[in-house]
């Protein structure tokens, strides 16, 4: 069964229909990515996914019992406060210490616990994050531009964890990022949105398409070919690993 199955969805935010008719369902274990100019709708996506934001039309049906983690794009403390990394992870449920160390350990910020929330650098603070969405075991990860604001080393740094936390837990991961030629060539599959699903499909498939290409132009083929070579040819040669990517369909 899918975790998530989305059909003819449409949201109206004030006067604007930010999605329109979005077909899309996410299957156990697979790595989907939103990409998409901004405005185009990505955040209110996840977000309805999540029940933050009510359809207008159409139906999102979740597994029962779904557990889902999200982490969000941004997250404002206001830096007079004082929270601890160890408290923020309580909130708003209180969690037991070798819980919230688990979590913490697995998105690479196992020494961060005691810190406050606002001395942690814009990577720590996105692994914070991460670690909050881990601590309910998630069936399904959302991460809104997890990576914003971070410079290359520090994303590329945290898309490896990811990709270790999703063996580890063998969830499934949705994801938005701009960051077009790395995130492509991990994804199974891309959606590309701007208000409705202009393309979608495994992300050879999606990078050439003629809707992808009159939003992002041509250059991020060349750049997710090129990935792809190095990707698969270290696959090869570290551990034989085939990584299939699906060319399933988004509905
Ligand atoms: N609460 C709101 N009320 C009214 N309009 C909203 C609201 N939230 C978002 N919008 C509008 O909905 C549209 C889609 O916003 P959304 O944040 O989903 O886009 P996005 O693709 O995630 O953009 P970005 O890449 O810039 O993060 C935008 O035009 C935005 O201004």
């Amino acid at each position: 069964m899918n975790l998530v199955e989305i059909s003819r969805l449409s949201v109206v935010l004030g006067q604007q229909t930010v999605l329109s008719n979005v077909d899309l369902s996410i299957t156990p274990g697979e790595i989907v990515t939103i990409v998409g100019p901004n405005g185009s709708g990505k955040s209110t996506l996840l977000r309805a996914i999540i029940g933050a934001v009510t359809p207008a039309h159409g139906r999102i049906t979740r597994q029962p019992g779904l557990r889902i983690g999200y982490v969000p794009q941004k997250l404002h403390i206001d830096p007079t406060l004082p929270l601890t990394v160890r408290r923020f992870l309580g909130l708003p449920t209180p969690v037991p210490e070798p819980a919230a160390q688990a979590a913490l350990t697995r998105a690479g910020a196992g020494d961060l616990m005691t810190r406050p929330m606002t001395g942690l650098s814009g990577g720590q603070f996105q692994r914070v994050l991460l670690a909050r969405a881990l601590l309910g075991d998630p069936q399904l990860l959302i991460l809104d531009e997890a990576t914003q604001g971070l410079d290359q080393p520090g994303s590329a740094a945290f898309y490896a964890t990811l990709e270790t936390v999703r063996h580890e837990l063998d969830c499934a991961v949705l994801m938005v990022s701009h960051e077009l030629h790395v995130v492509m060539a991990a994804s199974d599959r891309v959606i590309c949105l701007n208000t409705h699903v202009c393309c979608h499909g495994a992300p050879e498939h999606v990078a050439s398409a003629p809707e992808y290409r009159a939003l992002f132009g041509s250059g991020t083929h060349g750049a997710l070919a090129l990935y792809r070579h190095e990707h698969d040819h270290v696959h090869d040669e570290t551990c034989g690993h085939d990584h299939d990517h699906s060319h399933e369909p988004a509905q």
